[in-house]
C-alpha cells in the first residue's frame, strides 16, 4: 500500500544500513545477462562449477538430465547455501530465483522466473574475489561442461531454412554423436597410425605455439585413398581422440561464398570441419567460372545496359568458388574462435587444385591405402580376438599381391549368421578365398586390358600402314608431276615427303 517510490527508498535505506553494519560484500549473477536472449556465459559456468566442485557440500541438490549432457546434472537447488574456500577465504554461494512482478500469464511456465546466483564475501577479500576467484570459476565452470558435454555431429541446413529467431533452425543442426570408432580399432600400419596420434596430441597442446608463431590455431588434413580404406571411419577415431564436435558440411547445400563464411563462423571452437568427398562435390575449376563471368559479360554488352562491375572471381550469388573455398580455410575469417580442425576426404587426390591442398591449408596428406598385413593383424584382433593363426603366413602372402580395402576384409570376418556360431577358421578360410577370387579377378582384368591394349595398338599401326600406302601413291603422282613440269618445285611434294617421313619413323618404332 506503499507509493513505489517510497517503496524503493525504504528499501534503499534498508540496504544501506545493512551494509553499515554487515561487513560482507554480495555480488549476483543473473541467468540472464545484458542480451536478454541467450543465458549468460558466467551464470552457465557458475552452475557447472557448483555442481562439480561444491555441490558434495550443499544439502538441498536437484538432478536433471541437461540438454546436452551424456550424465545426470546434479547441482545446488535454489534457496541453499554452498560454501567454498578459495586461497584462505570463504565464500559463500546462494541460489535462488525471481519471479516477475508482472500479471500476465505466461505460455511457458517457469519461463519467466529469473534465476540468479548470489556470492556473498567479506569486505577484504574483495580484490581476490573479483580479480582471481570469479575468474577461475568461470574457467572451471568451462572446462566442467565441456567434460560433460554430448559431443554433437553438426550439418548445415539448406539457407532457404534459415531463421535466427527460431531455435532449432540455425545454420546448423545437430544430433548427438555417437560414432564408436578409436584409433585402436582402426586397421593400418601402426607406425602411420602413431604418427598421427602424436600429430593430433601435438597440436591439441599447441595453442601458445600457434599464437606465438603468429598463425591461427587451426589445422588441415586431406586423407585420401580408394573407396572402403577407412576415411571416414578416421574422421570418427579424431574426434573421439580429440572429444571434439564434427561438422559436416554439405557443400552441394552451400549456395556461395557468403553463406560458407557464415557457416564458418557458427562454428565453435574444439571441432573437426569435414568436406567429404571434396572433389564431387562441387565444380572447383577457377577457370570454367571465369568464362561464364566473361560470357555473362558479353551477354550485358550486347543487351546495351550499363554494365555493373563484374570481376571474374566475383561471388555472383550462385556458386561456391575455389577462390571462396581457399579462403573459408585460409583467409581472415579462419582465425575467428581457434582449435579447429579442417579434413578433407577424396578419392581422387590428383584430382584437386594444387592451391587447395598446399601445406598451409592442407598441413597434413594421410594416405588410406588397401589392406596391408599389418591392417589385417588389427582387424583380426578386433573381429576374431586371435593374433595368430595358421593361415595368417597365405593370408600375408596374398595380401602382398592383391588390393583388398580394409572395408572387404572386415566383411568377410564378420559373418552375420545368428544360427552358426562365429568359427574363425571358417572366417579366414572364407577370406583366403575371397582374396583368391579378387586376385584372378584382377589378373583377369589385367589381361582383358593387355588385350584390348594390344588390339589398340594393332589397329593404330594397320591404320599407319594404310596412310603411308596413300601418301606413298601421292608421292607418285606428284613425281609423275614433277617430270612434266620440272620448272617448278612444289611446296606440297615437300610437305608430303616429310609425312612419309615422319610417318615412317612412327612406324619403325613401332
Ligand atoms: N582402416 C580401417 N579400419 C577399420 N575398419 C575399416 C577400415 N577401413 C574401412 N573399415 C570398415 O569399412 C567400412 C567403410 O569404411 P569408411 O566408410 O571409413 O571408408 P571410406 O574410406 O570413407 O570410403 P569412401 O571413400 O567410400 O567414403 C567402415 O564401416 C569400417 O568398419
Ligand atoms: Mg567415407
Amino acid at each position: 500500500h506503499l507509493p513505489v517510490a517510497f517503496r524503493h527508498r525504504l528499501s534503499t535505506w534498508a540496504n544501506k544500513l545493512a551494509s553499515f553494519f554487515s561487513p560482507y560484500l554480495h555480488i549476483t549473477i543473473s541467468e540472464y545477462g545484458a542480451e536478454r536472449f541467450s543465458r549468460s556465459d558466467l551464470f552457465l559456468a557458475v552452475e557447472a562449477y557448483l555442481s562439480d566442485a561444491c555441490a558434495r557440500r550443499a544439502h538441498r541438490l536437484k538432478a536433471e538430465l541437461g540438454k546436452d549432457s551424456k550424465n545426470l546434472q546434479v547441482s545446488v537447488d535454489d534457496n541453499d547455501e554452498v560454501t567454498d574456500t578459495f586461497k584462505g577465504a570463504t565464500i559463500w554461494w546462494y541460489a535462488a530465483k525471481k519471479l516477475p512482478r508482472s500479471q500476465v500469464i505466461s505460455f511457458y511456465p517457469g519461463q519467466d522466473e529469473r534465476r540468479f546466483y548470489q556470492v556473498v564475501f567479506h569486505r577484504r577479500h574483495r580484490d581476490l574475489v573479483v580479480g582471481s576467484y570469479l575468474p577461475y570459476v568461470l574457467e572451471e565452470g568451462r572446462a566442467v561442461t565441456v567434460r560433460n558435454r554430448q559431443r554433437r555431429l553438426f550439418t548445415n541446413n539448406p539457407s532457404s531454412s534459415w531463421n535466427p529467431y527460431r531455435s532449432g533452425n540455425g545454420v546448423w543442426s545437430h544430433v548427438p554423436f555417437e560414432h564408436p570408432a578409436t584409433f585402436d580399432t582402426l586397421a593400418m600400419d601402426p607406425d602411420d597410425k602413431e604418427a598421427i596420434v602424436d600429430d593430433l596430441e601435438a597440436f591439441r597442446e599447441a595453442k601458445d605455439y600457434y599464437a606465438k608463431v603468429g598463425k591461427a590455431w587451426k589445422r588441415g588434413y586431406l586423407l585420401h585413398g580408394p573407396p572402403g580404406t577407412g576415411k571416414s571411419t578416421m574422421i570418427a577415431s579424431m574426434a573421439n581422440f580429440l572429444d571434439y564436435d564434427v561438422y559436416d558440411l554439405e557443400l552441394t547445400a552451400v549456395k556461395n561464398n557468403t553463406e560458407l563464411r557464415k557457416l564458418f563462423i557458427e562454428t565453435t571452437g574444439k571441432s573437426i570441419i569435414v568436406i567429404e568427398d571434396i572433389d564431387c562435390s562441387v565444380d572447383l575449376t577457377g577457370k570454367r567460372k571465369d568464362k561464364k563471368a566473361q560470357k555473362k559479360n558479353s551477354e550485358d554488352e550486347a543487351d546495351g545496359k550499363p554494365m555493373l562491375s563484374v570481376e571474374p572471381d566475383k561471388d555472383d550469388g550462385t556458386k561456391v568458388t575455389l577462390s571462396g573455398l581457399l579462403n573459408f580455410i585460409d583467409g581472415l575469417w579462419s582465425a575467428c574462435g581457434g582449435e579447429r580442425i579442417i579434413i578433407f576426404t577424396t578419392n581422387h587426390k590428383d584430382k584437386l587444385d594444387p592451391a587447395l591442398i598446399r601445406r598451409g591449408r592442407m598441413d597434413k596428406h594421410i594416405e588410406m591405402s588397401y589392406c596391408s598385413f599389418e591392417a589385417f593383424k588389427v582387424l583380426a584382433s578386433n573381429y576374431l580376438d586371435i593374433t595368430e593363426h595358421e593361415l595368417f603366413g597365405e593370408i600375408r602372402r596374398l595380401l602382398e599381391e592383391t588390393d583388398m580395402s580394409p572395408a572387404d576384409v572386415a566383411e568377410n570376418l564378420m559373418p552375420m549368421s545368428k544360427k552358426k556360431k562365429r568359427d574363425n577358421n571358417a572366417c579366414l578360410a572364407g577370406l583366403v578365398e575371397a582374396l583368391k577370387k579378387a586376385k584372378e579377378e584382377a589378373a583377369a582384368a589385367k589381361a582383358k586390358e593387355e588385350a584390348e591394349a594390344k588390339e589398340k595398338a594393332e589397329a593404330e599401326a594397320e591404320a599407319k600402314e594404310a596412310m603411308e600406302k596413300e601418301a606413298e601413291a601421292k608421292k607418285g603422282q606428284g613425281e609423275d608431276q614433277g617430270n612434266r613440269d620440272t620448272t617448278s618445285e612444289s611446296t606440297e611434294g615437300k610437305m608430303s615427303n616429310g609425312e612419309i617421313k615422319g610417318s615412317e619413323q612412327v612406324a619403325s618404332d613401332n
